[in-house]
């Protein structure tokens, strides 16, 4: 049996023992268990001490800890193993939704976070989500491609950034809490973006993705316009997008929009991950009430009606306005926050959703036809 995997180095009785208990844990992410994710890539012995090597196709390096503790609890009970040295690797692939496009030669995924109304909180969901995406072991980029209000360089914290081409064809990004950021904001004086017409600001955004600078990154998360219009068609058929993340609030309106992002993204075969619900419920600092005050289980009918994950649900709550007005965004902000932990679940949540959509490339979502 040793001879199934050529980094499986145990004797056959003790390989099918370790291999079935490895087959009993379920990554929650995947929804597969570690053997028949593909996650195994390592099993030697030294004497009673077992070398385990995993593999995660998705960043989640705050739940290593637990995910060592538990494996080597049960592979312990074993009689040939006293004790487990894991290491864990992370690897996404490539991949671009769109067969027409190349990926990007030194970007693996990009995730398009767009929403069908402004103001529910895009911006603010897609520099956390970044972020969150970094604090879990990944190396990540943000584009502010929001042209008619670029937000991002005010919530990271580096509105003074200026882009540099020392050769006058490739710009410097901005560095930011550990991730690399650009933004036409940068280039920008004022509202100055606000009277261009959609080609030339689509136009404007391509260059900026692909005459940046960027380090090797595994995400690139787009911070996209609000709205379905020309910019965001344009964007999906030139950039190698990988996936979307669709924010919405509760409203009936905003979720109506929602719909129309989803239907778009579909239109263009581009993965819709899911969705995250912003300023879901509301939790009264005095007593600890949940309301809900722009309405509840919006989010979760339409992500159930669509047949899309419902990623994770924000309070609306004061500081994370203030630590994005602040330049430092709740997950760095306050990593050890409840909302902290959301975002990184979504993280999770939106890294494992691509790692699914490479094993199934066309994600169908289901419309009615009365969008
Ligand atoms: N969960 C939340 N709780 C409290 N305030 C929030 C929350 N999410 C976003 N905000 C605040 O709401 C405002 C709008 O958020 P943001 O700019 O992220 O929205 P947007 O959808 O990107 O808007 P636009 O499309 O206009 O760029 C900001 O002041 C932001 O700080």
């Amino acid at each position: 049996m040793s001879s199934t995997h050529p980094n499986y180095h145990l004797d056959d009785a003790l390989l099918s023992q370790v291999l079935a208990i490895l087959d009993t844990f379920q990554d929650t992410y995947l929804n597969k268990s570690l053997l028949s994710a593909g996650m195994v890539t390592k099993l030697a012995i030294e004497g009673k001490r077992l070398q385990l090597g995993l593999c995660y196709s998705y960043p989640c390096q705050t739940q290593y800890r637990d995910i060592v503790m538990a494996v080597t609890k049960a592979l312990a009970t074993l009689d040939a193993i006293d004790e487990v040295e894991c290491e864990i690797d992370f690897q996404p692939e490539t991949v671009s939704a769109i067969s027409a496009v190349e990926p990007l030669p030194n970007i693996k995924q990009i995730i398009a976070v767009a929403s069908g109304k402004g103001g529910v909180g895009k911006s603010t969901t897609a520099v956390n989500l970044a972020l969150a995406l970094a604090a879990e072991g990944a190396s990540v980029g943000i584009l502010d491609a929001d042209i008619y209000g670029p937000s991002i360089p005010m919530m990271l914290g580096v509105e003074d950034f200026k882009p540099v081409s020392p050769d006058g064809k490739i710009m410097t990004f901005a560095p930011a809490h550990g991730i690399a950021a650009q933004s036409i904001g940068f280039m920008l004086d004022g509202d100055q973006a606000a009277v261009w017409r959609g080609p030339m600001a689509a136009g404007a955004l391509v260059q900026l993705l692909t005459e940046t600078e960027w380090p090797e990154l595994d995400y690139l998360v787009i911070d996209m316009p609000p709205g379905t219009g020309d910019i965001q068609l344009t964007l999906s058929q030139k950039v190698p997008v990988s996936g979307a993340v669709i924010v919405t609030t509760p409203q009936d309106i905003a979720l109506a929009d929602a719909k129309k992002g989803v239907s778009m993204f579909q239109k263009v075969n581009i993965p819709v991950l899911g969705i995250v619900e912003n300023m879901s419920f509301h939790l009264c600092p005095e007593c600890g009430h949940k309301d809900h005050p722009f309405g509840a289980e919006g989010g979760q009918k339409m992500a159930t009606r669509y047949k899309v994950p419902l990623l994770g649900q924000l309070p609306l709550q004061l500081n994370i306005r203030e630590d994005v007005d602040k330049g430092t965004p709740t997950v760095v902000a306050d990593e050890s926050s409840q909302v902290a932990g959301i975002y990184r679940e979504i993280a999770r949540k939106v890294g494992a959703q691509l790692a699914l959509c490479q094993a199934q490339p066309k994600v169908s979502i289901s419309m009615s036809d009365d969008e």
